[in-house]
Order: C-alpha cells, then sequence, then structure tokens
C-alpha cells in the first residue's frame, strides 16, 4: 500500500532549504536560500535593509537614529496618514511632517511563506498598527480608530510592500500614504528615471508651482523634489543607468497613483542632521510610491489597500 504524503505547508518538498526569520532587538529578519535578505524595525515598521544580487539596495544613512528617537533616515520609512508638513485648518494639522506610522512601535503580526514560480520562494512579514497602540499624544492628535497592517514581500529579484489600511470606527476619516524608498545608486549623474514623461508634477523646489515634465529620462542635477501626480500603477517607474542604459530599479505599484522624487543635493543634504556623510546625497534616490496628491476617504468599515512592488536590476 502507497504511503500517503503530507502535503508540506508551503507546497514544496520538506527536504529543501526554507526561508528563516529571527525577531530580536526590535528588528525583523528574515532571509531566502537564495541569499537575499530583508530587515524591518519595529520602530515605524521601516524596511532598512534589502539586499538581492548580493548587493545592498538601499540607501540608509549613516547618521541615522536607530533608537526610536527619530524617523529612520533611509530604507523604506512609511508615510501615513499625511505626507509633507501637514495643511493648515486640517484634521492633521496637530501631526508631525509625514504623520506618525514612521515614528511608533509597530507589532510583528507574523510570517509566512510560498512558492514564487520557477521554484523560487517568498517569504512574508506582515506588521500591524492600531489606535490604541499611538502615543497618547499622536492619539489626541489623530483620534480615529484605524487598523494598518504592512506586509513585506521579499522574493528573489523583487521587494514587494503593501499596506491595508482599515477603518474600525464609527466615522469617516480621510488620509495619504506614501512608500518613501531611498534607492542605493552608485553615482547619481548617472542615474535616469523613466516613464514619467507627458506627466504633471508639482515642483517643491520651485513654491509647488505645477509643470509638466518633458523629459522621457530624467536626469537629477541639483535638488530635487517634485510630486508627480495620475500615473497608471501598471506602469514601471524605470530607474535606469545613464552610461549603459541598463534597468537598475523597475517600480510598479497597486492604487498608487503618485510617485514623489526627491534628492536633497549638496546644501540640503549638509542641513539634514541625520544625513550623511554629506556627499551620501550621490549614493541614493527618492522613488516614492503614494497616494498623496489628495486624499482617500475611507467610511466606517471599509478597508484599502495598495503597494509598491520594486524589482532590482533586471
Ligand atoms: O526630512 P523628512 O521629513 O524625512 O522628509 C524628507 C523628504 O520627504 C519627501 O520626499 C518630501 O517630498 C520632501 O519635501 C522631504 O524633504
Amino acid at each position: 500500500m502507497e504511503r500517503s504524503k503530507k502535503p508540506s505547508a508551503i507546497g514544496v518538498g520538506a527536504s529543501l532549504p526554507q526561508p528563516t526569520v529571527s525577531a530580536k532587538h526590535g528588528i525583523i529578519e528574515a532571509s531566502l536560500p537564495s541569499g537575499e535578505s530583508v530587515a524591518v524595525y519595529l520602530y515605524g515598521a521601516t524596511v532598512t535593509s534589502w539586499k538581492a544580487n548580493g548587493q545592498e539596495q538601499l540607501f540608509l544613512s549613516q547618521k541615522t537614529h536607530l533608537d526610536g528617537s527619530k524617523p529612520i533616515r533611509g530604507g523604506i520609512p512609511l508615510v501615513f496618514p499625511v505626507f509633507g508638513p501637514p495643511p493648515q485648518n486640517h484634521v492633521t494639522s496637530p501631526l508631525p511632517q509625514h504623520g506618525f506610522a514612521r515614528n511608533s512601535t509597530w507589532e510583528f503580526l507574523g510570517k509566512s511563506s510560498s512558492e514564487a514560480g520557477k521554484g523560487d520562494l517568498a517569504v512574508k512579514l506582515d506588521f500591524g498598527l492600531s489606535h490604541t497602540m499611538l502615543s497618547e499624544e499622536f492619539r489626541k492628535a489623530w483620534p480615529y480608530e484605524f487598523g494598518l497592517v504592512y506586509s513585506v514581500t521579499l522574493t528573489k529579484g523583487a521587494l514587494r510592500t503593501s499596506l491595508q489600511v482599515t477603518n474600525e470606527g464609527k466615522e469617516n476619516f480621510e488620509f495619504q500614504v506614501l512608500m518613501h524608498t531611498y534607492l542605493s545608486v552608485e553615482d547619481i549623474s548617472n542615474i535616469r528615471v523613466k516613464n514619467l514623461e507627458s506627466k504633471t508634477y508639482i515642483d517643491k523646489t520651485r513654491n509647488a508651482t505645477s509643470h509638466t515634465e518633458s523629459s522621457p529620462a530624467l536626469a537629477i542635477t541639483g535638488e530635487t523634489d517634485r510630486v508627480y501626480q495620475g500615473l497608471d500603477p501598471a506602469t514601471p517607474i524605470i530607474v535606469s543607468s545613464a552610461s549603459d542604459d541598463q534597468p537598475l530599479f523597475s517600480i510598479t505599484r497597486e492604487a498608487l497613483t503618485d510617485i514623489v522624487v526627491w534628492n536633497p543635493w549638496i546644501e540640503k543634504a549638509k542641513g539634514m542632521a541625520d544625513f550623511g556623510p554629506d556627499e551620501a546625497y550621490q549614493n541614493m534616490i527618492c522613488v516614492e510610491a503614494g497616494s498623496v496628491s489628495s486624499w482617500q476617504t475611507l467610511e466606517a468599515g471599509d478597508s484599502w489597500e495598495g503597494g509598491q512592488s520594486i524589482k532590482s536590476r533586471l
């Protein structure tokens, strides 16, 4: 009689190497047998490291605070429920710049593994934040009952981050959200950002004036702080190397129709106490997927979900 085979939890042979996940000192780390890894701080649910193809893909300032005293400068800070300085006379007015998600301590909800096709594995880490977990100051400043579930999924050549927002209260609330990704690059002068051509953007370095992008391959040649609006989330934003025209990163999104492109350049970099070394502006570019040019309204009991998937060195 044939012995029945026990199905393995992740649908692949139980003897195959599995992802490993560790949780120590408020940092959750996961790695795949193929060598990729990710690290997430519970403080801000901030991804601080993503290694793929044997290399670090994210920029982390050498001067960042990692002790929970300030938001982390680098990796992928999560911006919620307001982007930038909160508008005056708005429910978010009492909140700090970029809201409270990046400076609150989240809980680790658990991990799951699955097959990502072609024998590759995926490991997903889930993090949660809710009204009762906020500091008293933030609870008072934004009195809504909400639940956030942030999922970080690592596969062989890609990292996906997605956020689910649930209105657990009795009144509607509105929010903005952004995944403030600091990509690591060798030399900013060799970087081009593609698929922004003909899109409208707000230039925050020029009194928030509105412009239309004319370049098929945007070069960064000075302080850059632009909010591109109304993009098709399925069309990837490509960060490429100008010297050989090779893509370095490709970013697709779900429900996130805005893209912020930010580089502080020389003076702003020097002016940020937690940014360093001073010249490190040459080694980073922020390409931030979000929903920030208007507000998402969430009715009582409803949920919203959005995310990004970053592929590295295609
Ligand atoms: O210094 P932070 O609060 O982390 O903000 C860093 C940057 O975030 C975004 O990219 C904004 O568009 C910029 O205006 C801002 O300077």
